[in-house]
């Protein structure tokens, strides 16, 4: 190949963007340059980050006697105060229903790209979504990754809008996301108690709820170094559940400020704090700003599983809370407003909380 090839960007038009980068890599198997549009503006190179030693939390304690019920619970509070994130063993859901999930997103995302098309929306909040970087109707820096989501629980309102196509798709994902409900209801048990609040505080604020499923499809990457696969952001809800298919990639930003890498151990969850729960905790507890890298070998997916409050409902920090504190530092806001306001922003990081935090200490 000349030099001048070799210097020359590659043109991929919008049109060609809007079917995402896994049609991008495959219409285009000899791409070994990023395209322009996806270069972003990386301090250093995020792949040169070291591991971070995240707790490890064996779930199981918590149907335990009450010896081993609350020490599980101070691990699961002490993982929240220092960490934002943690991951979670021994939590009751077989491996087997991981892997079919793993395996009918994996078909998902195999489907032709007119297939995946009939679910692109601009619509943050359309119920069943797919898509590619972070939100196709702004200018932005584009991101190496493909994604599809839809909502959760309440089943009865979208169960119907799910994909039938890979057929045992809906079948599957509703039995995977009422586990992960299930489960992430007596984690929030635990977060309530260790906050020393009623052991169902914190899913009583959830009302009827909403739980949110993304699942990112990340192909291998010419550039790897230059870009991201999602930029850095936090989470809306209170707690995001991840797997992912044994390549690993995220990675968060710790207290200290610095980027770590995190291992997806087989079998586990990672559990990560979102901005709600930063919110109801009123600051104790913050959310984690965390990102995904690419790389160049193998294609990474990874499956989020967001819970929040339903979204009609007004959030803010828990009274019991608030009187410790002295003032509430965040809210109120519609959790249906905070979400729009997160997701339609190309500039992520922790912004909307941020502004959400500025706001109230106006008022204060
Ligand atoms: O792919 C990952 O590891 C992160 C995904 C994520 O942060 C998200 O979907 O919100
Ligand atoms: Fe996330």
């Amino acid at each position: 190949m000349s030099e001048k090839e070799e210097t020359k960007d590659v043109d991929v038009s919008t049109i060609n963007l809007k079917k995402g980068v896994k049609n991008l890599v495959e219409t285009m198997p000899k791409l070994n340059k990023l395209p322009s549009d996806f270069i972003l503006p990386l301090e250093r190179n995020p792949l040169s980050v070291n591991y971070a030693q995240i707790p490890i939390i064996d779930i199981s304690g918590l149907n335990g006697a009450s010896e081993t019920r609350d020490s599980t619970i101070g691990a699961i509070a002490s993982a929240c105060r220092d960490w934002g994130i943690f991951t979670i063993t021994n939590h009751g859901i077989e491996e087997a229903l991981i892997e079919d999930m793993m395996e009918v997103v994996k078909e998902f995302f195999g489907l032709n790209w007119r297939a995946k098309m009939k679910y692109a929306s601009d619509d943050v909040m359309s119920p069943v979504r797919y898509g590619t970087s972070l939100n196709t109707s702004k200018k932005h820096n584009l991101h190496w990754r493909d994604f599809f989501r839809h909502y959760g629980h309440p089943f009865q309102d979208t169960f119907h809008l799910w994909p039938h196509n890979p057929p045992n798709y809906s079948n599957v994902a509703r039995e995977y996301l009422e586990r992960v409900w299930k489960m992430a209801m007596k984690i929030f048990e635990a977060i309530s108690e260790g906050l020393g609040l009623e052991k169902g505080y914190i899913e009583e604020c959830l009302g009827e709820g909403v739980q949110i499923l993304a699942a990112n499809y990340y192909p291998p990457c010419p550039e790897p170094h230059k870009t991201l696969g999602l930029a850095a952001h936090s989470d809306h809800g209170a707690l995001t559940f991840l797997t992912q298919n044994g390549v690993d990639g995220l990675q968060i930003k710790h207290i200290d400020q610095t980027w770590y890498a995190v291992h997806h151990v087989p079998g586990s969850f990672l559990v990560n704090i979102g901005d709600y729960l930063e919110i109801l905790s009123n600051g104790r507890y913050k959310s984690v700003e965390h990102r995904a890298t690419v790389n160049a070998q193998r294609t990474r997916i990874s499956i989020a599983v967001g819970h929040g409050p339903q979204l009609s409902s007004f959030i803010g920090p828990a009274s019991p809370l608030v009187a410790d504190n002295g003032s509430a530092q965040y809210g109120p806001i519609k959790y249906e407003d905070y979400i729009k306001i997160q997701q339609s922003s190309t500039v992520r990081g922790k912004t909307a909380l941020l502004a959400l935090k500025a706001q109230q200490s106006e008022l204060i």
